[in-house]
């Protein structure tokens, strides 16, 4: 067990977001979490990580948990390589910045203030195989891809698999069918 969830409910105000949830997320496994707007995917997501506390309930993670926004935040003013190289500082592994970069096809000098949407995408999953935390929990990871951008992604969560869990937030049912073992369908607001 990675990830385990037991009776999870989220209130904000009012207004009850997550009701009673179950959920258990095993290594290798990768988790479609579906759902209209609103239905709590994001809430879930981040009492999954650990940046909310449930009203009720218990979270469990037997590893290190990292959560991938939607937009991906970002220190403005440093470089794509500067980002590497300091998630990197805590591995002592400094050429792997450069083959990251190239990989993900990103440009290492340009402040991330001119980065496009698709290009920070790109930079927050190219962070994730270098930190490689052992729970994956991604929202909307999709959104912004160009096609390239895509097969990275997909190559990203084929890798994130072996040795990780994954549970990704998507309205992209065909992403989902081709990625997912299996999906946890949110209701309506
Ligand atoms: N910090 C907060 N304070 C109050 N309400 C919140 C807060 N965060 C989320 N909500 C509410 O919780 C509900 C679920 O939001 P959430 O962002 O989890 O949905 P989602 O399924 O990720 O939606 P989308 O598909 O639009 O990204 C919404 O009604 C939202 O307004």
């Amino acid at each position: 067990m990675l990830l385990r969830l037991q009776g999870i409910s989220k209130r904000f105000g009012r207004d009850w977001v997550v009701r009673d949830l179950s959920f258990t997320l095993e290594r290798g496994e990768v988790v479609a979490l579906l759902g209209p707007n609103g239905s709590g995917k994001t809430t879930l997501l981040r009492l999954m990580a650990g940046l909310l506390k449930p009203t009720r309930g218990r979270v469990e993670r037997a590893g290190r948990a990292l959560f991938l926004a939607n937009p991906p935040a970002f220190h403005r003013h440093l470089t794509a390589r500067e980002h590497l190289l300091y998630d990197l500082a805590f591995h002592h592994q400094g050429k792997e910045a450069e083959e990251t970069l190239d990989r993900f096809g990103l440009p290492g000098d340009l402040p991330l203030y001119a980065f496009s949407s698709g290009m920070k995408k790109r930079l927050a999953l190219a962070r994730l195989t270098l930190l490689f935390p052992d729970i994956w929990l991604l929202d909307e990871p999709e959104t912004a891809l160009d096609k390239g951008g895509r097969e990275l992604l997909l190559a990203t969560l084929a890798e994130a698999r072996k040795r990780a869990g994954v549970v990704l937030a998507t309205h992209d049912r065909a992403l989902a069918e081709q990625v997912a073992d299996r999906t946890l369908e949110l209701g309506a607001a």
